[in-house]
């Protein structure tokens, strides 16, 4: 089938608004501005090697974490692209310390949508050349539209989202998102700088044997964790799974979502919370993953059910297979008994 017979992102996102009873077409046009910027990001990822784009900035994040130069630039493409269309009235991003009031243009302030990024996913990764992504969440203003935004516009549960997606920068370039009705993927041709729908209704195989969780750090796992890890490797049934660790959440996900597996990022006795920011992470890959079947959960509680206090908390996260993440929280209810 030749490319001319897919359905492009754009013909999907104007076909599905009719979903939505009283859509303005304001989200349409808030996905569109994404997509815009998802293939500007692209680019660059393309030729960071050559572009001077590879390398830290030498400045840190509010969460300490040295920033590369392509997060920032990957950061500053997508304010720009969402900013300059008066489609959102607010930005949380993992690189600002704050969220950003979006004042440009007469009418941004009107705009009903907040929206929640990590620009860049994976940024250890950046400069080995392995995929790396961009995660985004999108709500519902609480407050009035027309109104200043607040930060209860952002802190807001999973439950509320609107609309959640990542871009994964890989072999190919996709765009994987949900508003509610399902999971679909889209691949860009950079020939014609379309994107089109090559995964329809996307979701994770009845079963899973693909474990994924840097067992770098097994010493610091808790008893449980320790104890699901044991019985995936244990030979026995249809075990032992295999280990595939890539370092980029969106990209370990995304072959998790279509393989079947587990994601797991648990606390560490450093970390109590793990790394994993729930309002820009965690959240949107929990709506995804419950959209195409799956579960995803903080060990015990439904992430999306998690009621959040700051913009960069961060969560343990335990993400895939209905059966798999079930089968870790028995693990980890029975070690919190002893
Ligand atoms: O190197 P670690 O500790 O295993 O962490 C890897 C995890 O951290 C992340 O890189 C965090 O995301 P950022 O790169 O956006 O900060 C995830 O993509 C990835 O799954
Ligand atoms: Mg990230
Ligand atoms: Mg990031």
């Amino acid at each position: 089938m030749s490319e001319q017979s897919f359905q492009t992102l754009g013909e999907f996102i104007i076909d599905k608004q009719e979903d939505f009873m009283y859509s303005t077409g304001e989200l349409s046009r808030l996905l569109s501005a994404i997509r815009l910027a998802s293939k500007v990001v692209n680019r660059e990822v393309n030729k960071a090697g050559i572009a001077n784009i590879i390398g830290k900035v030498g400045s840190e994040n509010i969460q300490g974490e040295e920033q590369q130069k392509l997060d920032v630039l990957a950061n500053e493409i997508f304010i720009e692209a969402l900013s300059q269309r008066e489609v959102v009235c607010g930005i949380a991003s993992e690189e600002n310390d704050d969220y950003i009031e979006v004042k440009c243009g007469s009418n941004a302030h009107l705009s009903k949508y907040v929206v929640l990024i990590d620009p860049l996913d994976g940024s250890s990764n950046i400069d080995v050349n392995v995929s790396v992504g961009t995660i985004f969440s999108i709500y519902r203003r609480v407050t009035e539209p027309g109104s200043p935004v607040g930060i209860e516009d952002f802190l807001q549960k999973g439950v509320n989202q609107a609309a959640a997606g990542y871009v994964v920068y890989g072999s190919s370039t996709m765009i994987v998102y949900t508003t509610g009705n399902g999971v679909n993927g889209f691949t860009l041709d950079p020939s014609l700088g379309t994107y089109y729908l090559s995964h329809a209704n996307m979701e994770f195989p009845k079963t899973g044997k693909i474990y994924s969780i840097n067992e770098g750090n097994y010493i610091k796992f808790p008893q449980g964790v320790k104890n699901y890890i044991k019985y995936c490797q244990r030979e026995e049934d249809d075990r032992p799974y295999t280990s595939r660790y890539i370092g980029s959440l969106v990209s370990d996900f995304h072959r998790n979502m279509i393989k079947g597996g587990i994601y797991i990022y648990p606390s560490t006795s450093q970390s109590p919370n793990g790394k994993l920011r729930l309002l820009y992470e965690c959240n949107p890959m929990a709506f995804l993953a419950e959209q195409a079947g799956g579960k995803c959960t903080n060990g015990f509680e439904r992430i999306m059910e998690i009621e959040p206090t700051e913009l960069h908390q961060r969560v343990p996260f335990f993400c895939g297979n209905r059966e798999m993440v079930e089968k870790a929280e028995e693990f980890m209810a029975a070690a919190a008994e002893n």
